[in-house]
């Protein structure tokens, strides 16, 4: 009984079980996704509908900015709610009052009544207002109000020095207590604590402050017992959940605020928290059942636009300059850059276009930095090119402008650093550039943040989007229900309202799943860039003839590689030096998706430049002489095919787009029949010039290998780089074709003789398929057969690899047997 067989067959059978059982998991994910996507949906058309019937009975309805409501406000009625609108409370008229003498202000924003009203009357409260809409008067004119004084905890001291600053040219009595203050601030401060008859309104103090600083703790205790501890806010409540874009652990200290004042009303504010960074804010905090007030996050005069970075960095920089010397003509702005370096060498660049802009960033000088603040503030200066660094206190009313020369790490990042333009209400715009490379930058950057690439991805897709109100995109952000009316052309995508064609991106995608999978079956790692290279035929022309290249245009290559990333097929992989860390590119879970014929992918791509294919196909201009493959849609790109090596004749228009439907139908990227037997006459001649070269240079012919691979894919770190350049000084090459023809008749088992053609292609199979396989093959070779001083045998395997183009249907185990059985049979044979 051949017990043997019988265990492989089976073995087989598993094997295939269990790959159709992880591609049934991964069609069960896509569903379970696209289930909870369209539940997403009908919550929020439900959620429109009763928008709806509440517009259609006023008197149920809720104020003008959306408010939604927590367990405690829906515990509150909508009638109750909108009492708190009102002005017949006891503290009304001194509301009025100071809001015009001390504030100077006419009236109230949408919701600061409300949320003033429910903090006087002593609810805790979460309050999320878009930046620059006026939270701080939610807190500051009650502290006013009231008995006492307010503890205000912000997290930035810089924030504090403008809003005490602002205080008291308003005559508000505030001071701050933080690392740098002094002796005598600090005394009259806490002394101001517990004197009922100090004119302190507002303490503002940092969240390391409340952590470390028993004396304080104990100064509010008695503040508390005296009642003079009217109010707590907490400025960027978001700060509390590390789910927030700019989670600080001193935060996660300050439930001890509310267990120890339990009596003590609590205000939240933030301009960017979901409700599930609310929830989480509400646990840290110790606030049970807070109201949340959330104002639409609607702006609606900034202008919301995405342009696509170009490679080139000038030119990137001249679109910029001419914005600014143009439609922002002495108007002032803000332009985002994603380093110090970058601040430092855009506003260089700007300078030399004769525009008056000046780099800010945390590396600077603090009075170089506040010089140049303030310059901007009082229109000295037209632009600042700056990092995040300028960011949160930033008032500027005029700012017409905001440019991203970079995108932000994520949406809310986003939201709040563009919404530093108009917040005088007049229009402003905010642009932001998107570029491929500027991904990854930015990627390696917030590796170690929990959701930091999660973040980033939803920044990409707000980018890459070209079809979809930009205001909705971030309303799925801000859990609001957003009717792509209220955006009012008000963004690129509304204005311009494109009808791009809906790509069919599927071959491409194979193809790329294609390069990755020869890349790590060489034990390669890409980075996104050579992969965008080697597949736009950019790598060496060997590599070339091993992938299938497209013809679209770069940026259209770059715009399906970031779809692969956004939807699970491709994924990163870092990898860390001590000095840097690197962004490779990975097969994703859903990758094995490919494989499946049935599987479609489909993508909105911008046009015209789409790719000429794409726009010819639309048009049904210049239609190509190719058949249309099954499958292939009409705005796919033709497939560039093969060979470009010197030692194969170039072949017609005709062949490079002529496909065997044959081939099609299996899984693998079609192949031009006349190409593939070309290329397996130009292998046999290869490997016999490759035999000369194990036979005379064996170790240099390994180390040339190792070269090849690192032409391929990006370098590992300085420490691979210097190691190959010092492996292969300037000039060194492999021995030029011409010295095959001198080629000695083989005489080892290196020889091209001892793998035919047939058992070439199943090689072939293996590399695409069964890459761990092959390198236990390799493994096994060198053990039994090749000597340290024989390494052909790894050539032998690996060259045919790399060349030829598969079968189908050819089982790894039914491959490496005969693999083996040849390889030890010619070993043999040799041996004899
Ligand atoms: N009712 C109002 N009428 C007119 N202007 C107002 C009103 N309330 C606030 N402002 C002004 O709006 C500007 C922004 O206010 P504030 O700094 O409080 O915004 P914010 O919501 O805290 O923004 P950020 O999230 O950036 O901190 C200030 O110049 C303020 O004077």
């Amino acid at each position: 009984m051949d017990v043997g067989g019988n265990t492989n067959d089976v073995q087989e059978e598993l094997e295939s079980v269990e790959a159709e059982l992880e591609l049934l998991e991964l069609q069960i994910a896509e569903l379970v996704e696209k289930q909870t996507e369209l539940s997403s949906r009908k919550n929020m058309l439900l959620l429109k509908l009763e928008d709806a019937c509440n517009a259609a009975h006023p008197s149920s309805s809720s104020s003008s900015a959306s408010s939604k409501s927590s367990s405690a406000e829906s515990a509150m009625t909508k009638e109750e709610m909108k009492r708190y609108d009102g002005t017949d409370f006891t503290w009304s008229s001194d509301l009025e009052q100071h809001l015009k003498d001390s504030f100077q202000l006419d009236k109230f924003r949408p919701l600061q009544l409300r949320a003033i009203n429910l903090t006087l009357a002593g609810r805790d409260l979460f309050l999320v207002m878009p930046t620059g809409r006026g939270k701080s008067l939610c807190y500051q004119l009650p502290a006013v109000c009231s008995e006492g004084f307010t503890l205000v905890v912000t997290p930035l001291v810089s924030l504090m020095e403008d809003q005490t600053m602002y205080l008291k040219s308003i005559d508000v009595s505030a001071v701050m207590l933080n690392a740098s203050s002094s002796k005598e601030n600090t005394k009259a401060a806490m002394a101001g604590m517990t004197d009922p008859n100090s004119p302190i309104k507002l303490i503002y103090v940092t969240p390391e402050k409340i952590a470390k600083s028993k004396m304080l703790m104990s100064r509010l205790e008695k503040a508390y017992k005296a009642n003079l501890l009217s109010r707590i806010a907490v400025d960027e409540v978001h700060c509390c959940s590390q789910w927030g874009h700019d989670f600080r652990p001193d935060y996660k200290l300050l439930g001890i605020l509310k267990r120890q004042f339990p009596k003590v009303p609590l205000l939240g504010l933030t301009a960017t928290a979901t409700s599930s960074v609310l929830k989480d804010c509400e646990k840290i905090l110790c606030v049970k059942q807070p109201i949340t007030l959330t104002a639409s996050f609607n702006r609606t005069n900034l202008y919301y636009e995405v342009r696509i970075k170009d490679a080139d960095h000038d030119v990137s920089i001249n679109d910029i300059a001419s914005l600014i010397k143009g439609k922002y003509k002495d108007q002032s702005g803000i332009v985002y850059v994603f380093s110090q370096k970058d601040a430092e060498s855009v506003s260089a660049e700007l300078q030399k276009r004769e525009i008056s802009a000046y780099p800010y960033h945390s590396n600077m000088d603090p009075s170089d930095k506040s010089r140049v603040h303030r310059k901007w503030a009082s229109n000295k200066i037209q632009v600042v090119v700056a990092t995040v660094a300028f960011g949160m206190g930033i008032d500027k009313a005029d700012v017409r402008f905001v440019i991203h020369h970079t995108i932000s790490k994520s949406i809310e990042n986003y939201y709040q650093e563009s919404g530093r333009a108009g917040r005088d209400d007049h229009p402003a715009d905010c642009i932001v550039y998107f570029g491929f490379a500027d991904i990854f930058r930015i990627s390696t950057m917030v590796v170690m943040e929990n959701v930091g690439q999660q973040k980033l991805l939803q920044m990409v897709e707000y980018c890459q989007n070209v079809d979809r109100c930009r205001r909705s995109l971030m309303a799925v952000h801000f859990d609001e229900v957003w009717d792509d009316e209220g955006c009012d052309q008000m963004c690129d995508t509304c204005r311009n309202a494109q009808d791009y064609p809906n790509v069919d991106i599927t071959l491409h995608a194979k193809q790329v799943v294609q390069i990755l999978e020869l890349a790590t079956s060489m034990d390669e790692k890409l980075t996104p860039l050579k992969l965008v290279e080697a597949w736009t035929g950019k790598g060496p022309a060997k590599r070339r003839k091993m992938i299938q290249t497209t013809t679209m245009p770069r940026q259209q290559a770059e715009a399906v590689i970031v779809r692969l990333l956004l939807q699970g097929y491709l994924r990163e992989d870092f990898s860390f030096t001590p000095y840097t860390t690197y962004f490779y590119v990975k097969l994703g879970r859903k990758a094995p998706l490919l494989k499946t014929p049935t599987h479609t992918l489909k993508m909105k791509m911008r046009a015209p430049e789409a790719g000429p294919a794409v726009v010819k196909a639309a048009s049904g201009q210049g239609k190509s002489k190719e058949p249309k493959r099954s499958g292939q849609s009409a705005g796919d790109a033709p497939v560039r095919q093969v060979s470009k090596d010197a030692s194969a004749p170039k072949a017609s228009e005709e062949e490079e787009v002529t496909f065997d439907p044959s081939v099609t139908e299996n899984s693998q990227p079609p192949v031009p029949k006349q190409k593939l037997l070309k290329e397996q006459r130009n292998l046999s001649k290869r490997q016999e010039k490759r035999l000369y070269i194990s036979q005379n240079q064996t170790k240099k012919n390994l180390e040339t290998e190792q070269a090849d691979k690192a032409d391929f894919c990006e370098d590992r770190g300085p420490k691979a780089r210097q190691s190959n350049h010092s492996k292969f000084p300037k000039g060194r090459r492999r021995p030029p074709p011409s010295a095959a023809a001198s080629s000695p008749v083989p005489s080892s088992p290196s020889q091209a003789s001892v793998i035919s053609d047939t058992a070439a292609e199943e090689l072939c199979d293996l590399r695409n398929y069964y890459s761990k396989q092959l390198k236990r093959i390799n493994y096994i070779s060198l053990e039994h057969l090749g000597q340290p001083a024989e390494p052909g045998v790894l050539s032998c395997i690996r060259e045919p690899l790399r060349s030829l183009r598969l079968p189908r249907r050819v089982t790894i185990a039914r491959t490496a047997r005969s693999l083996w059985t040849r390889v030890s049979g010619r070993r043999r044979l040799v041996q004899r």
